[in-house]
């Protein structure tokens, strides 16, 4: 008799639809602890649906959602809960608030405190302005701040969505090194090839909301399915 369970975050399924058009179609994924997990595709492919889904701000008309084995229906307030964190495309910080107490927003719930808030500021390069206020900050500051946010809570499952949007060439590197260092379950969503195939483990390619492949950094690479959805599309 196996008493195994299916540890970390699973899709089985997935599809969500907006009117008449498919956004996501039978989308399965799973998240493995300590996996970094990328899903790729072109523009409109489901990505930030997909990142939606996991979130709890897309419900999916079919399909289930495992947590550690189990019946899971996200909802965006709860995540921290499951120790699920996410960063958004966006940079969501409170502007009313310094850097630190948007950072505390992340830790408080979890009886830490401001040491475990320094903590990810130091580790994103960004403590000297804890007593900033984001809107202050240019563009590449403010994505270190968010992603110290996430950090802070120490989830076990982090969600990035499009971390790279808007950074320079030295901005990703760092971001790749962060991300290859972090002792904790990714969750990627992103344009970024070069950063995508650097540190993911496993990569899902969706186009029009199918899954078209799956697979190591190598097999999508050799992937014709994946080199035709890119290249069949302006972007
Ligand atoms: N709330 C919504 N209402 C209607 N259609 C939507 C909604 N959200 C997404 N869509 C549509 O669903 C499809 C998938 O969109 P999604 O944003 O998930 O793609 P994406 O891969 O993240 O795209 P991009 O790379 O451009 O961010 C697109 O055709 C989009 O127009």
């Amino acid at each position: 008799m196996s008493t195994h369970v299916e540890q970390g975050l699973s899709l089985h399924d997935i599809t969500v639809r907006f009117g008449g058009l498919v956004a996501l179609e039978d989308v399965s994924l799973r998240v493995s602890p300590g996996r970094v997990v990328g899903v790729i595709g072109p523009n409109g492919a489901g990505k930030t649906t997909l990142f939606n889904v996991v979130c709890g701000f897309a419900v999916p008309q079919s399909g289930s959602i495992t947590l550690d084995g189990k019946a899971f229906s996200p909802k965006p307030h709860q995540l921290a809960r499951h120790g699920i964190a996410r960063t958004l495309q966006g940079v969501g910080q409170f502007n009313g608030m310094t850097v630190l107490e948007n950072v505390l927003v992340g830790v408080r719930h979890r009886g830490a405190g401001t040491a475990a808030a320094y903590e990810a500021l130091e580790r994103c390069g960004v403590a000297d302005v804890a007593d900033a206020y984001p809107a202050s900050l240019p563009n590449a500051r403010r994505k270190r701040v968010e992603l110290a946010r996430a950090l802070a809570s120490r989830p076990r499952i982090l969600m990035l969505d499009e971390p790279a949007g808007g950074l320079d060439g030295a901005e990703i590197d760092w971001l790749a090194e962060l991300i290859k260092a972090v002792d904790t379950t990714v969750l990627l969503v992103e344009h970024h090839m070069d950063l995508v195939m650097s540190v993911c483990d496993e990569i899902l390619v969706l186009d029009f909301g199918k899954p078209i492949a799956l697979g190591s950094p190598a097999e999508i690479r050799a992937d014709d399915k994946v080199t035709e959805a890119y290249l069949g599309t302006a972007a």
